[in-house]
């Protein structure tokens, strides 16, 4: 609760109104009855027409206020739970912007999406609910109970008896209701985790004709949230019924006993009216709180769910440190990047993933970095990123250890092609502005040009052709050349392209690189590679196996000296390079 307290303390004015304006409209539910009942007792007995038009106006006048306050008070909670949903959706998303991959790794991308979309509905829905039903149930019960006294005493304990059986049945309930909205809660990350995985990933399934296995899959996963749902509905069922079974025994209670007080000349007929409106007006104020109440522990397990994301350290963070203490090592003006006897593995490995780099990457020079599938190639990449930290060692960009300076500073003098190309949903210039937001047409058109993105030129829209979801109505090549032309929009010390001219044709994979080395000149360039013929040509070639440099030089020279790079270089030569 107290993460849910947090985001509404800045409406604190808000929910006073919004309160204030729901037991307006209370005392007018309770008012009423009173008025009605002395319309009966007085108006009508004596047959003073008079007295009947007041307490007609009387009664016109509360019910116009109650409605307003109820109208006002409904507004105002809707005003309440959007802004709290959309506070608590934008701390959600600014936090998981501080997730290292492995912080993110712990949620999952389906939970994270389930958490920032229906958890935080269902605590929306749960505090306006518990503001427009649970706040205003002590307050009906004081009064209500407070003027079936006033009417008669025995009336009043009556009325308390039932009020109070229905309050231990809600206790019962919710405690049972606990248990299976959390476990809804759980099943509902399944299905998600479930149904992308079974979209995204829906051509490999049908290639490999698994559509079987996984629609048996998918149906197991709905079929448990099914029952567990129809579980959770029965309570509801059971609650709805009995409660309402209650009132009815309540009113022929009142009405039974009434006669009796009125024949003994306790009470007036008028009365009788009135304890069945407080009496049906007390106990519908507590069911719907109870069906809130049940829903309370739904939101519960919600609200923790935020709470874990919300109260998670990030593993990276910028550990600021004052000038004093930042000491730059040496270094000559031209080094960009320098790994300094670097180690690392990843948090829930046992072996190192990358063991003694040493090596740095000079600014106008191209580093190549080769070796054979998961010998750590991408993660030496998310090492400079700070993806990760180092286990041991150091790695330095512009003289300066990369958790010296913020992520912020660090990714400013670093341009990145991801080994997956990824291009966001809009045009083709909202994702070359992702580089640069001032960039003109004509400088994109430069840029689409060197990064061998010519194609853009023919389609209908130009610069402003449609990019789905993920960029998947463009090739795997043209989404490539895009990502590195988004890239080289931004001015860097640094570019990184991680594995991203895999998908090109040779002739346009040569072009792009010659046409890169006069566009980037100034800077440091690292590219790593699969093919030999794409590195062929930088100043340094390292070449990493199982996570250690195998040899670092020209390709003359490792193909005298490495034998490992020789056999690569054989196995493509044999593959047609
Ligand atoms: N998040 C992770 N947690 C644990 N181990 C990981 C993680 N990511 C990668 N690894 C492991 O680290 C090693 C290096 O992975 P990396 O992605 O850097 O290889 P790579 O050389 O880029 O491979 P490829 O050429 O196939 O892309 C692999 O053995 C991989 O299994």
């Amino acid at each position: 609760m107290k993460t849910v307290f947090q985001f509404l303390k800045p409406y604190r004015r808000l929910c006073v109104f919004t309160i204030l304006a729901m037991l307006l409209d209370v005392a007018g539910g309770l008012l009423v009855p009173r008025l009605t009942a002395d319309m009966i007792n007085i108006g009508v007995k004596t047959g003073n027409m008079e007295y009947i038009i007041e307490k007609g106006i009387a009664m016109l006048a509360v019910t116009i206020l109650a409605g307003a306050g109820a109208l006002i008070g409904s507004w105002l909670c809707a005003d309440l739970s959007a802004k709290l949903g959309r506070d608590m959706r934008n701390a959600v998303y600014e936090k998981s912007l501080t997730f290292s991959e492995h912080d993110f790794s712990r949620f999952g991308t389906g939970s994270m999406i389930t958490r920032t979309l229906n958890d935080i509905n269902i605590i929306q829905q749960s505090v306006v609910w518990c503001i427009q039903m649970v706040l205003p149930v002590p307050a009906v019960c004081v009064m209500g109970v407070a003027m079936a006294f006033a009417v008669d005493t025995m009336m009043g304990f009556l009325l308390i008896g039932v009020t109070v059986l229905i309050i231990v049945l809600a206790l019962v309930v919710t405690r049972r209701a606990s248990q299976i909205f959390g476990r809804l809660q759980q099943l509902l990350d399944r299905m998600n985790v479930v149904l992308r995985e079974n979209l995204t990933g829906v051509r490999v399934i049908r290639a490999f004709r698994k559509e079987k296995d996984e629609e048996k899959r998918m149906r197991k996963s709905f079929e448990d949230y099914a029952e567990t749902s129809i579980s959770a509905n029965l309570l509801f069922a059971g609650l709805e019924s009995t409660a309402f079974f209650v009132i009815n025994i309540c009113i022929v209670a009142i009405l039974w006993l009434g006669g009796d007080r009125i024949g003994a000349g306790y009470m007036e007929i008028g009365d009788i009216t009135a304890l069945t409106e407080y009496s049906i007006l007390i106990l519908f104020y507590i069911i719907m709180a109870q069906m809130v109440i049940i829903l309370l522990p739904r939101a519960r397990v919600c609200i923790r769910r935020i709470q874990e994301v919300l109260e998670t350290e990030p593993e990276i963070c910028d550990r600021m440190k004052s000038a004093g203490e930042i000491s730059p090592s040496a270094y000559a003006e031209d080094i960009v990047v320098k790994f300094d006897h670097v180690s690392f593995r990843f948090p829930d490995a046992d072996e190192y993933a990358l063991s003694d780099l040493d090596f740095i990457c000079r600014r106008g020079e191209t580093t190549a970095v080769i070796g054979g599938t998961g010998c750590g190639k991408s993660t030496l990449a998310r090492l400079i990123l700070r993806f990760y930290d180092v286990t041991d060692g150091e790695v330095a960009v512009n003289g300066m250890d990369v958790r010296d300076m913020t992520q912020n500073e660090l990714r400013s003098q670093i341009s990145y092609v991801p080994q997956k190309a990824w291009l966001f949903s809009g045009t083709i210039a909202d994702n070359l502005r992702y580089g640069n937001e001032e960039a003109s047409e004509e400088e994109m058109r430069r840029i689409l040009s060197v990064a061998q993105a010519d194609f853009v030129s023919g389609l209908a829209n130009g610069l402003d052709a449609h990019v789905a979801q993920g960029g998947t109505n463009y090739s795997g090549g043209q989404k490539q050349r895009l990502s590195i032309a988004r890239a080289l929009m931004k001015k860097a010390d640094l570019y990184i392209f991680d594995d991203s001219f895999s998908a090109l044709d040779f002739k346009t994979d040569a072009a792009l690189r010659k046409a890169l080395k006069q566009e980037i000149s100034d800077a440091a360039v690292l590219i790593i590679a699969q093919r030999i013929n794409t590195i062929l040509n930088a100043d340094q070639i390292i070449v990493l196996d199982e996570g250690r440099i195998a040899g670092i030089g020209k390709h003359e020279e490792l193909m005298e000296k490495c034998s490992i790079y020789r056999e690569i270089a054989k196995s493509q030569m044999k593959g047609g390079v």
